[in-house]
């Protein structure tokens, strides 16, 4: 059977991201996002999620690229967004506590297993290439 998709996304403002501390045994930083359903593209999932999970309006850009496996029915994608309205602000009500990162500062974060191999593709998306 196909692994079933779940969507992250990496709210993107002023340089900082957006990262949700899931809670319990499992818990830890994610990028706040959830289960694509039948019939759904990423995107439309992850503009649901985003809704549901923290009552934002976003846009949906591009994917990191990769995606990683979580445990063996399950694979992570992440994708880009950004605010419609720069000005509302989020509404914490699925998660434990969320913040405004600091691009330079995510890893510093206790991020989801699945999660870490997007941290650096994140910042080399929202840094640019460096100049020798
Ligand atoms: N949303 C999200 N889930 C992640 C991330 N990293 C990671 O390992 N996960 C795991 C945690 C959960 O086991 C699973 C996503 O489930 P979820 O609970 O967010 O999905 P959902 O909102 O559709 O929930 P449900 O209706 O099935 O309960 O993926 C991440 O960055 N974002």
């Amino acid at each position: 059977m196909d692994r079933q998709v779940v969507v992250g996304v990496a709210i993107v403002r002023r340089g900082q991201v957006l990262a949700a501390l899931r809670a319990g045994v499992d818990g830890g930083w994610e990028f706040p996002g959830g289960k694509v359903e039948p019939g759904e593209s990423d995107e439309v999932a992850a503009a649901r999620e985003i809704e549901e999970e923290l009552g934002l309006r976003i846009r949906v850009g591009a994917s990191l690229g990769h995606e990683e496996p979580i445990g063996d029915k399950y694979v992570l994608r992440v994708y880009l967004a950004d605010l419609v309205d720069d000005a509302v602000a989020p509404v914490v009500r699925e998660h434990s506590e969320i913040r405004w990162v600091p691009v330079a500062d995510l890893h510093t974060l206790r991020w989801l297993p699945a999660d870490v191999p997007f941290l650096a593709e994140l910042r080399a998306a929202l840094t640019g290439p460096r100049e020798g």
